[in-house]
């Protein structure tokens, strides 16, 4: 295939770094020499408002908490709460967090996730970020003082609260049932010391400590799958999200980092469901009707019980902040390690090419370190804490035990009180668990949640994801005009566009042609309305793009992106993406036009075979040929090729171009184009530089008006017109 002669320019540094190639795929494909051309005019650094990107801030911390209570005195809760804690402990540790990055936030100011359903945003719930044009700065406002964590979980435990009750009276009638105990014992031991009949106490308390059983599995598993939904929600809102977020906010994200804020962190919402929310309503519950039942039967010994309780929480008290600032850490070096893998995973090919599997071996294992390193530390700190509570329960019993002694020695209790007493403070252990646990996992839990609404805070495109009808067999082609368009991709970016302006009436192929970086392909980015203009119009049949709907303005292009992306999954799947609707017929015919039909032949499994992960298992040319013929089953009004054809052998290229002059008799058809074949029979070319429109006209209108396109004639499609 030809090789194109592309510029390197002094006055656009991101231009002349993409064709050295610093810049991406684009600025080495298929490219050995670069020309500096210097005399052209530096983009003015124009202080207008750009477009928010929504940068994303260092990850936030995980923290891992232990099982809380034991399952013998705890109620349901912390029945629940022990798979949850293990899942945080164990699976969790895998969540990458990927790029240090981050930076947003999502449920709206109630702190309700957008969507009662947890199926997405729903439009008028004011999810946060602002929507369509406004998103920006609806994105910027509150970047750092969005709703708390608690109000957040609140918003996804909504859906869910009548399950989430039941689980919590469960797990608090569990309770009751357990402090009923030790007054039954004490009874019992009562009758037995006065010879009394012990039969009614014996069932009472085997029906009591059954009960306990039953209640208690029947509560942890309510509020276990209660905290599955409540994960389930977090998860379908977030992903919604995701799905609608501008591709000027994706661009300062890191996709592995996306996604484990999407599995990962949400995944930390189940324990915190369960440790924090119930475990403190409940464990605080019980823990208070424990001590007023230990009123009930000593205040003194209550009020020992209570100076050691004070102590303990003194200690713990100081131990919690350790916690959450280790977690942090651990947090952020697993994010780090995620972004290292997802870099090398991304681009294991050039990995192995450039030998440098050892270095970024280091790399990854540098951050799995540092990662262990400070999660140890975490559960050093957590340790503490379970211990504190469980020491401070066993210097409770002593306590009880000499003090209740000694007023047993001196009748002022009986020793059925005291034994009673005792199984008070054996109760008490759970609810302090419960209690203790809440506190640090709710450090672990505010951290997910603060690193999901940062990515709720990023700006989102306006309306539903619902994709509009796609146009009807000989719909009206459309007409696109640029009017004064001025654009930068960032309010730190360079402008890319200055004041473009050209009109394309409906039919017909115009073609766009210039030196990398001329800003050819931002064109088509706004055209789809993937950025908006900073300033100018953009029309597409006369109507500015940021009035059309989007689903609307979509569903009328059909677009072929300049590396024809193929996503995973089967050929069929990729060809009707577009299109989902389309017949068996439509299908072969779209395979003969883009000659596909030899390939799907030779396939062993057809039109089903698994193109592997981005198409790895198709030839740069055949995914190509795939991604046009998914443009063209969207019968569009409007079609945009950019450098389509690029990979394509002589032979299908010259096929391929006699099918897109017969769409462009029916429809509009714009193309990017570096081969002189193509632009020859363009009804018109619109030649750009430096994001500016030079000339308009036909090839022999332009070489003789415009110096530029004489020179790109004769050099650079000349000579890709040759080799091709
Ligand atoms: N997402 C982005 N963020 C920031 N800058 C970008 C982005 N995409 C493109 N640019 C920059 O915008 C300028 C115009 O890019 P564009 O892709 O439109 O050029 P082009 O004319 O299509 O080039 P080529 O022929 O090499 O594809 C370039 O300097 C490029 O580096």
């Amino acid at each position: 295939m030809g090789c194109r002669v592309r510029r390197a320019r002094a006055d656009n540094p991101q231009a002349t770094s993409r064709v050295q190639g610093g810049g991406g795929p684009r600025a080495t494909r298929g490219c050995q020499a670069t020309e500096r051309k210097g005399e052209r005019v530096p983009p003015k650094t124009d202080p207008s408002p750009a477009e928010p990107t929504g940068p994303l801030r260092p990850a936030e911390p995980r923290e891992d908490a232990e099982p809380a209570a034991s399952p013998t005195t705890a109620g349901p809760t912390a029945r629940a709460a022990a798979p949850a804690a293990r899942a945080t402990a164990a699976g969790d540790t895998g969540r990458t967090a990927a790029a240090e990055g981050a930076g947003a936030a999502g449920i709206d100011g109630a702190g309700r996730p957008a969507g009662e359903d947890g199926a997405g945003p729903a439009p008028g719930e004011g999810a946060g970020p602002a929507h369509g044009e406004g998103a920006g700065p609806g994105a910027e406002e509150g970047a750092g003082d969005g709703p708390s964590p608690l109000r957040v979980l609140l918003g996804y435990v909504r859906p869910h609260r009548a399950a989430l009750f039941s689980g919590a009276l469960l797990s608090l009638v569990t309770g009751a049932t357990g402090l009923a105990l030790p007054l039954v014992a004490r009874r019992l031991i009562d009758n037995l010391s006065e010879d009394r009949p012990i039969a009614t106490a014996l069932v009472l308390m085997s029906l009591l400590v059954a009960g306990n059983a039953v209640l208690g599995a029947l509560g942890g598993y309510v509020l276990q799958r209660t905290a599955e939904s409540v994960v389930l929600t977090a998860r379908k809102s977030l992903t919604s999200w995701l799905l609608r977020l501008r591709i000027s906010a994706v661009d300062g994200t890191e996709p592995g980092d996306l996604l484990s804020r999407a599995t990962s962190d949400t995944t930390l919402l189940r324990a915190m469901t369960v440790q924090t929310l119930i475990g403190f309503g409940t464990g605080g519950l019980t823990l208070l009707a424990t001590l007023v039942m230990m009123g009930f039967v000593d205040l003194v010994l209550l009020a020992v019980t209570l100076g050691v309780i004070g102590l303990a929480a003194t200690v713990i008290g100081l131990i919690v902040p350790r916690i959450s600032k280790a977690s942090k850490r651990a947090q952020q070096s697993v994010g780090r390690m995620g972004a290292v893998l997802e870099r090398v995973l991304g681009a294991l090919r050039t990995v192995k090419a450039s030998g440098a599997e050892r270095r970024e071996e280091r790399a990854v294992h540098a951050a799995a370190e540092d990662s262990w390193r400070e999660s140890v530390r975490s559960a050093k700190w957590s340790a503490l804490a379970g211990n504190t509570a469980g020491l401070s329960m066993q210097v409770a019993f002593i306590t009880v035990l000499a003090v209740g002694g000694a007023r047993v020695a001196t009748d002022s209790i009986e020793v059925g009180s005291l034994v009673a007493f005792l199984l008070y403070v054996f109760y008490l252990m759970a609810p302090i668990q419960q209690v203790v646990s809440a506190v640090t996992q709710y450090q672990v839990g505010a951290a997910a949640i603060s690193r999901i609404q940062e990515v709720r805070r990023l700006p989102a495109e306006p309306g539903a994801l619902d994709a509009a009808p796609l146009p009807e067999a000989g719909a009206a082609p459309a007409a696109v005009a640029f009017l004064d368009v001025r654009f930068r991709y960032g309010p730190e970016q360079p402008y890319v566009h200055h004041g473009v302006s050209f009109t394309v009436p409906p039919r017909g192929m115009t073609a766009f042609v210039g030196p990398s970086g001329a800003g050819k392909t931002t064109v088509f980015s706004l055209v789809e309305r993937f950025y908006d203009a900073t300033s100018g119009r953009v029309l597409v049949d006369g109507r500015d793009v940021r009035d059309w709907p989007l689903a609307e303005l979509r569903s009328a292009i059909g677009y072929v992106e300049q590396d024809a992306p193929v996503l995973s999954g089967t050929l069929r799947e990729n060809l009707v993406f577009g299109a989902p609707d389309t017949g068996e017929e439509a299908l072969a015919e779209a395979l003969r036009t883009t000659r596909l039909d030899g390939l799907v032949a030779r396939l062993p499994e057809g039109l089903d075979t698994v193109v592997g992960h981005r198409g790895t298992k198709l030839s740069g040319g055949e995914r190509q040929r795939v991604a046009i013929a998914r443009a063209l089953l969207r019968r569009p009004r409007l079609l945009l090729l950019d450098e389509a054809t690029s990979q394509l052998d002589a032979v299908n290229e010259a096929a391929l171009r006699e099918t897109v002059a017969e769409v462009a008799r029916e429809t509009t058809v714009l193309v990017v184009a570096h081969r002189l074949s193509t632009v020859t029979s363009a009804d018109r070319i619109v030649v750009m530089d430096t994001g500016r429109v030079l000339a308009v006209g036909t090839h022999a209108e332009l070489l003789a008006a415009s110096p530029l396109y004489a020179e790109l004639a004769t050099t650079q499609f000349l000579a890709t017109a040759d080799l091709a």
